[in-house]
């Protein structure tokens, strides 16, 4: 090949042709250093544009160094394409997320080692005690530094000292690979039930075809043990044995321990070799601390992590161990979909309805459909794991090209719990409270027993709204079209949407009186006031991405939660998700009508997930739970469905009438929005989109209009839909409408296909 296509990881620039020297053997996946005007840029050597015209060689510049990092194999190239051309987006963007940054991908570290060298003793008393212990461990080999001052009980610098004095050498090594996870380490004991579903999934893993296959079990059946099973599938070598066989588990066992980071040594095909990697997504990474508890003791051995808070130092060693094929299980948050993954054999999307998996920034990919897409041009099985499948999913299901497996029951006999109505308008909390009698009563006797409780309510911080009392004006965020929520704990305003702070201005901005500003309505922080005042004695905790920040504060709540050390949860919908807490008994919803307000394609159906999914937290272990759903409007008929318990009947009609209105998924939607700084310019740019719209059967356009969030972080916006029938061609659409537009600078256009958010 004298000529590549080079796909670019820069920004405002895709692909150009570059000649390939003398001597250089390229193929597509690979990963290049090319010329770009003056600079040096990477890139991947992308299959051949045969639509492009040819150029002369002679014209070409040369490619200037292939970089030892793991090619992108064809179906990762084939995702990066359909994403790009599905989401409209540009292929650079999407191979970005891929490769993350230069310094990830730097070659594999060489770390220090230390070797120990016993010898003359030193002079101090302090020293000759450390050499002693040193002396004395059993042959630990080289360790890097941090490890042997553990092993030893005592400081690196010490250690240092002891070097200088000829008491270590030191050697480079490079970074030790991950430990393998052992098939056999600690099984569960499955009910019959998940028996069955386990067998299913196993052996959709040994089929090695495409295979999207949906886990739809009630909350708390066991979704989680009952996947690891097909995990444990993708553990064992090529063609030497199926799991059940105790010999390869011996063989398992024995390989574990040789990879053990003490020997140093680099990724090997022994390591591991034919074995398959799993890539688990999950919708937030404070769930990913929990899991790696669950994980750790199932298979012996902590998964890999990935999601975009690592710090740089993990991140290049979770790359290299990704994309080697040295870690086998891979876990994270959407940014993990797009790994170079060797061998890759399983995939699993764990609360696969969760909106979350949609990204709504830079490329608007959605992750579960992504991943699906994955899964095909991998030819592997991929499974859905969800207690509330989305609606999509479920056609996917009813048209035959999904395949369900269902778990029933909970596990253990627990049963789902009992849930009851709050009617608001008849039994209303008292003035200023929140917490109407029938829940406080619950509480009550909740706390009395010793057992656990939770109380969910949507809304961060201490109330939505602040309003002054004198002359009516609400505090609005400066930079976009919303309130300022007022933060108790910071004491502070804050724009949900941007970011913008402010303290609490002593009197009204607009009216000037003093003291006249009174805070509307509930967030956490004045539920957990009145939680405070009421139950002063219970041991309360605020979840909320305000005081859950990261994977170790999630783990830290967890272990608080499962040691007993607190009574009461309140928190928004971050504590709706996933979690096992057995000794939670009681669940209450503060405001059910929450999510309905808004009135987007999919309010009822989040409603109904959100709920279904708080409500799945009570009664997990041997006490049965409670659920008290608070509402004013009890005859809606999502909550005639949640306190009948009665999802198929609320899919039905769902379904029936997003069939009635060609809606997704019996139809397509994609969104444009408009905006820039300049308010007329975002107008006039909306108006002449709106208005060069193309006529074509199937399509339909709607607006522009302002969107409900006009203004957004100093941007005016403005909105267009587009709805086409299900088999029309959306993309092709879209970009024959915009291709030809000239724009201002100002003036942004984002395309949203499938969009979530209607804001
Ligand atoms: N076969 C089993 N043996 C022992 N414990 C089990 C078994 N199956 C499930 N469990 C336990 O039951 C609880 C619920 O299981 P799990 O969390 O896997 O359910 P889930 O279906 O994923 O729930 P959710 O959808 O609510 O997240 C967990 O504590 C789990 O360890
Ligand atoms: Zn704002």
């Amino acid at each position: 090949m004298s000529r590549v296509h080079v796909l670019l990881l820069q920004h405002g620039v895709t692909a150009f042709d570059y000649s390939v020297p003398a001597g250089m053997a390229l193929q597509p996946g690979d990963v290049v250093m090319v010329p770009l005007g003056p600079r040096r840029v990477m890139g991947v050597v992308w299959d051949d544009d045969t639509t492009a015209p040819p150029v002369n060689p002679a014209k070409l510049k040369p490619v200037i160094a292939r970089l030892d990092i793991a090619p992108l194999d064809a179906p990762l190239r084939r995702l990066i394409d359909w994403v790009a051309d599905y989401y409209i987006a540009s292929p650079s963007a999407v191979l970005r997320m891929a490769m993350p940054s230069l310094s990830a991908l730097e070659p594999p570290r060489r770390v220090p080692h230390w070797r120990f060298v016993p010898g003359q003793p030193p002079r101090t008393a302090r020293r000759a005690e450390v050499l002693e212990r040193l002396t004395d461990l059993d042959e630990p080999g080289a360790l890097p530094l941090a490890e042997w001052a553990r092993l030893a009980d005592t400081t690196p610098a010490m250690l240092r000292t002891l070097a200088a004095a000829g008491h270590f050498d030191t050697i480079a090594a490079a970074e030790p690979a991950p430990p393998l996870p052992r098939p056999h380490h600690a099984p569960p004991t499955l009910s019959p039930a998940q028996t069955a579903a386990a067998a299913r999934l196993r052996a959709a893993v040994t089929a090695r075809t495409f295979a999207p296959l949906l886990l739809h079990g009630v909350t708390g059946s066991g979704k989680t043990e009952v996947y690891f099973e097909a995990i444990a599938a993708t553990l064992f070598p090529d063609g030497k044995g199926p799991p059940g066989d105790s010999r390869r588990a011996e063989d398992n066992e024995a390989s574990a321990q040789s990879s053990s980071p003490a020997c140093g040594g680099g990724v090997s095909e022994a390591d591991g070799g034919g074995k398959g990697q799993t890539l688990v997504l999950l919708p937030e990474i404070a769930l990913t601390q929990p899991w790696i508890t669950r994980f750790t003791a199932r298979f012996g051995v902590p998964p890999t992590v990935w999601h975009s808070s690592l710090k740089p130092a993990a991140r290049r060693a979770a790359w290299r161990a990704a994309t080697t094929g040295a870690a086998k299980v891979i876990v994270g948050a959407r940014s993990a979909l797009f790994l170079p993954l060797p061998n890759l054999r399983l995939i699993i999307v764990d609360e696969a309805h969760d909106s979350a998996f949609k990204q709504e920034e830079g490329v608007q990919y959605h992750a579960r459909d992504t991943a699906v897409m994955r899964a095909q041009f991998a030819g592997i099985p991929i499974i859905l794991s969800t207690a509330t499948p989305a609606l999509e999913t479920r056609e996917q299901v009813a048209r035959g090209r999904y395949q369900e497996i269902t778990l029933p029951a909970r596990f253990g006999g627990a049963q789902l719990p009992a849930i009851t109505m709050i009617d608001l308008r008849r039994t209303p909390p008292p003035r200023g409270r929140w917490i109407a009698p029938p829940l406080f009563a619950a509480l009550t006797e909740t706390l009395n027993r010793g057992e656990q409780a939770l109380l969910f309510l949507n809304r961060r911080g201490y109330a939505p709204l602040t309003l002054c009392r004198a002359c009516g004006e609400r505090i609005n965020c400066p930079n976009c079209t919303a309130w300022m929520v007022e933060h108790r704990l910071t004491r502070r305003l804050l724009c949900h949407h941007c970011g913008h702070q402010s303290p609490v201005p002593p009197a009204c901005p607009s009216c000037g009186v003093e003291h006249s500003l009174v805070p509307c309505g509930p967030g956490v922080e004045r539920l957990a006031e009145e939680v405070a005042a009421s139950f002063p004695a219970a041991r309360t905790a605020l979840v909320t991405s305000d005081s859950v920040r990261g994977a170790d504060d999630a783990a830290a709540l967890v272990t608080a939660v499962q040691n007993r050390e607190l009574d009461l949860l309140i928190g928004t919908q971050m504590i709706t998700k996933g979690y096992d807490f057995p000794g939670l008994t009681l669940v209450g919803v503060i405001d059910a009508d929450l999510g309905l307000s808004g009135g987007d394609l999919r309010a009822a159906e989040r409603s109904f997930q959100q709920i279904a999914q708080v409500s799945g937290r009570a009664g997990r272990g041997e006490t049965a739970g409670r659920v008290f759903v608070q509402t004013h409007m009890p005859e809606a008929p999502v909550m005639t469905a949640i306190a009948a318990s009665d999802a198929e009947g609320f899919y039905a009609a769902e379904r029936d009438a997003r069939l009635r209105h060609h809606m997704p998924p019996f139809g397509r939607l994609a969104a444009l929005v408009i905006s820039s700084e300049d308010e007329a310019a975002a107008t006039d740019a909306a108006r002449a989109i709106g208005a060069t719209a193309p006529a074509a059967t199937g399509f339909e356009v709607w607006g522009p209009a302002p969107a409900p969030l006009a203004m957004l972080r100093g941007r005016h916006r403005h909105r267009l839909l587009i709805h086409a029938r299900r088999s029309a061609p959306l993309q092709d659409y879209i970009r024959r409408w915009l291709a030809p537009l000239r724009l201002p600078a100002s003036v942004r256009v984002t395309i949203d296909v499938d969009p979530h958010s209607f804001l």
